[in-house]
């Protein structure tokens, strides 16, 4: 690991070096991100010599491909509400297939509608307090979208339901594990409903998908990188993009979430945020903690969250044959990954 770091903390950045070479670096392309100095991606390898695959390279948004259309501007709309606060209320259009309204919400605190009975907030988080930003116990325990608003609304970028639109506020490490290739873990606290971080990667079709499948030599190689956009898929719309949904493929580029490993009791889950609804088919994977996360545990997410066909897999002893053993170590480990 030593050796891989010196080209770049003792050439890259004096003018005779290779552009070639730098472009190539892991470390240059996770310091030429904007967030570098506030909230840093580092690499940490304490356990053999490994280093990340050259071939990988660390991007600060996903890719989409030429084949994934995106909406037209004149299609998206933002909403109009009056002021940031206005957009915490069901009267946010952004807002409006949010499934219910907060006032249900057991932890609620700072729900104003027996005060304010016409306005009943109905956005994913919670507003004030110390868990202001932090995702409602509701929707942490759901797997129900979540809808932001984003840069075509009349709110500011400031507004409390942009959380995931903001982007990761802490910095993450990828750490060597002892068993399990390399894993991810953040050096600060985190509190449970708090947003980690985007899974990035490149947006391919189904199509492109399948043909990256059956190219890889090992069909499960290469599922552990490719997840499907798939909250919104419905085989009968006319859309053709939610009747067959896009994948996401994170084995060649994307961020430090693509390094988290599998836990069966994790720490962390991915929910579908959805920005602009015209975009729909590329809603973000968005990871949450679950749970409050101490600075320094490994993050995790369970990777067959709500596949109820592979979570069986692992429980059928003539299907484990074929499968990943799972090394999460935690006491209600199912004993495979897939
Ligand atoms: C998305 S990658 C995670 C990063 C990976 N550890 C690496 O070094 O690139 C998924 C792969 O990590 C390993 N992995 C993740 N969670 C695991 C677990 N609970 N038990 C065993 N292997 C695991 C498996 O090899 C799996 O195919």
């Amino acid at each position: 690991m030593e050796a891989a770091m010196k080209p770049h903390f003792f050439n890259h950045g004096r003018p005779d070096s290779d552009p070639k070479e730098m472009e190539n670096c892991h470390w240059c392309q996770i310091r030429s991100f904007k967030t570098h100095k506030t909230i840093p991606i580092t690499i940490v390898n304490e356990v053999d010599d490994e280093v990340l695959n050259p071939n990988f390279r660390f991007i600060d948004h996903s890719v989409i491909t030429d084949d994934i259309p995106v909406a037209d501007d004149s299609f998206k709309t933002g909403c109009n509400c009056a002021s940031d606060e206005d957009c915490m209320y069901s009267t946010c259009q952004c807002l409006e297939e949010m499934a219910t309204d907060s006032d249900e919400d057991e932890d609620e605190d700072e729900d104003d509608s027996s005060r304010n009975p016409g306005r009943r907030k109905r956005f994913a988080y919670h507003s004030s307090g110390p868990k202001a930003g932090l995702l409602r116990s509701r929707i942490l325990q759901s797997r129900e979208p979540i809808y932001e608003c984003h840069k075509l609304c009349s709110c500011s970028p400031q507004c409390p339901n942009r959380v995931v639109e903001r982007g990761r506020t802490v910095p993450l490490q990828i750490f060597r594990t002892k068993d399990r290739g390399w894993g991810v873990r953040c050096p600060v606290d985190l509190k449970k409903g708090q947003f980690v971080d985007r899974y990035l990667g490149e947006i391919i079709t189904r199509k492109e998908a399948d043909r990256r499948r059956a190219e890889a030599t090992l069909a499960e190689r290469k599922d552990v990188y490719l997840f499907a956009l798939d909250k919104f898929e419905n085989a009968n719309s006319d859309d053709p993009l939610l009747a067959e949904p896009p994948e996401v493929d994170g084995e060649w580029m994307s961020g430090p979430t693509r390094f988290i490993n599998h836990s069966c009791e994790p720490n962390m889950r991915i929910f579908a945020r959805v920005g602009d609804r015209a975009d729909k088919h590329l809603h973000d994977l968005a990871l949450f903690a679950i749970q409050d996360i101490p600075a320094g545990e490994e993050l995790t997410f369970d990777y067959v969250d709500g596949l109820e066909e592979l979570d069986s897999d692992a429980h059928d002893s003539s299907k484990q044959k074929d499968m990943t053993k799972c090394l999460c170590g935690t006491k209600s480990c199912r004993g495979y990954l897939w």
